[in-house]
């Protein structure tokens, strides 16, 4: 069995019953599918945030998942890839809670072979009928695969991916935080011909810098104290696929000569190993940073430069396309209200609200404060007072004016005065931060709700500025 792209259709399944997982998984790799099996729930959210798979198949009593947490998060971020709950101890609790977060289907073990078979196609059935097809940008200008956006940049863009589908050329991706470096990224991967190998995403500021080359490259055994088998590194994971290099401006330098070899000749050595690894990948690289800036500094080899921006894209920020913003706002809506809550709409003022304000944390900010609305919200309409004070009260759209021939040294602190704009932005930018964990005395959690970023997104921010929020605790 295979997708409308000719590709064949992934399933994840997550039980930690051995020989459940085995069987089953025979069972659907003999049926044409590709199977990956994992046996508790952090490793299979890790599966989803990493690959594309178009089904999950879940037990509901397995480690990590005791209070439905791959449900929760799977319904949070991924919803329309239907999952199917397989388990041996139905309750009713479980049950209504697995409905309300919107389940594909509910089967009890001993499963029988044609039940189970006839309920994952049925969901791949769906799946595909509602799935954009690929290259959807000139049926539905709207949308493109997951993208949404129906803005001249966002055409712009969707013109770019259409036409880079058949290429695999490395591609570097620049916008600020929240643009959609990542799902722009995947959209690509999943346009290619390398669609049905992994996409594997190496986060450059996720990495010690002193444990990037065995993360990225793995090790031989004996390669240092405590290396007690050979290990794969992330890059031999993406052999066949994409790797997806985000914040690719972190990486030390050198590492960039290492990478430059893996891009370049497509193989690597990993440490204390002789014989190089050959591999066949393409990447993907996403920067916030000006790296041509970066590469006049020194601080970026302009070889590594060239060879991964062959196709450059840059994504505009959601200001500068304000007629996404209801579109997207519809939409993060009908994918984040529970199911039942079919008529919940914005009410016109916080729709006026929501158009006039600025999102400096982009489209992940709109989507953290859907889901802080349809959180709080006890009605079929989302009003004023559904809001987040910041938005409530426009605060982040007043900004600084500075009229044409002011003189910058009016807005500027006395020792950047002459500085470059990167110098400028960074002081702005870590000023903020700092303002930000004073006014939530280092809660990073509830510093990241207002800023609009994800606590890794803060997290990272906070590490590149070498703030720390402990420092903020009082
Ligand atoms: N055009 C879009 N259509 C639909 N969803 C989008 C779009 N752009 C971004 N998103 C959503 O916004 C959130 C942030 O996107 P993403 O993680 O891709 O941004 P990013 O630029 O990689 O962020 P960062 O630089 O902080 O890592 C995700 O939930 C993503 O699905």
């Amino acid at each position: 069995m295979t997708g409308t792209d000719h590709r064949p259709e992934r399933i994840l399944i997550a039980d930690d019953e051995p020989l459940f997982l085995r069987t089953t998984g025979e069972l659907l790799r003999r049926e044409g599918y590709r199977c990956v099996c994992v046996s508790d729930a952090a490793s299979a959210m890790e599966q989803l945030r990493q690959h594309s798979f178009d089904l999950v198949l879940s037990d509901l009593n397995m480690p990590g998942n005791f209070k439905l947490e791959l449900l929760h998060d799977h319904s949070k971020h991924r919803s329309r890839i239907p999952l199917i709950v397989v388990t041996g101890v139905p309750t009713l609790p479980s049950a209504i809670e697995s409905i309300r977060l919107g389940i594909a289907d509910y089967l009890l073990k001993p499963v029988r072979v044609e039940d189970l078979l006839a309920s994952v196609r049925r969901a791949l059935d769906l799946r595909r009928k509602a799935r954009p097809r690929r290259c959807a940008s000139r049926d539905e200008p709207d949308r493109f695969g997951d993208l949404i956006g129906a803005s001249r940049p966002m055409q712009e863009l969707y013109a770019i991916l259409e036409r880079i589908s058949g290429s695999d050329a490395n591609v570097l991706i620049r916008g600020e935080s929240g643009t959609g470096k990542e799902i722009v990224a995947r959209t690509i991967h999943e346009n290619s011909r390398r669609a049905e190998g992994p996409f594997q995403v190496i986060d450059c500021t996720a990495v010690p810098d002193s444990l990037f080359e065995s993360v990225l490259f793995g090790h031989v055994k004996g390669a240092f104290t405590g290396a007690s088998q050979d290990h794969d590194g992330l890059l031999a994971r993406c052999d066949g696929g994409t790797a997806f290099l985000d914040e690719l401006g972190e990486l030390p330098l050198p590492m960039q000569g290492k990478l430059l070899r893996a891009v370049q000749e497509q193989t690597f050595l990993p440490v204390g190993g002789h014989t190089p690894r050959r591999i066949n990948t393409r990447f993907i690289c996403a920067t916030h940073r000006d790296l041509e800036a970066e590469v006049e500094a020194g601080r970026f080899r302009q070889d590594l430069y060239y060879r991964l921006s062959v196709i450059p894209i840059q994504l505009p920020p959601l200001r500068e396309r304000r007629e996404d913003i209801m579109l997207l706002a519809e939409h993060l809506l009908r994918e984040l209200a529970p199911p039942g809550a079919a008529g919940l709409a914005f009410s016109p003022q916080v729709k006026q609200r929501l158009e006039a304000y600025d999102w400096p944390g982009n489209v992940r900010e709109l989507r953290n404060f859907v889901e802080y609305a349809v959180a709080l919200n006890t009605t079929d309409s989302i009003d004023l007072e559904d809001l987040p004070a910041s938005l409530r009260e426009g605060t982040a759209s007043s900004v600084v004016s500075c009229r044409a021939g002011d003189v910058v040294t009016d807005v500027l602190p006395e020792p950047l005065v002459g500085a470059t704009r990167t110098e400028v932005l960074a002081t702005a930018e870590s000023r903020y931060l700092e303002l930000l964990m004073t006014s939530h005395r280092g809660n990073v959690s509830e510093a990241a709700r207002q800023a609009g970023l994800s606590r890794q997104g803060l997290h990272k921010l906070l590490k590149r500025y070498g703030i720390d929020p402990d420092a903020f605790r009082v």
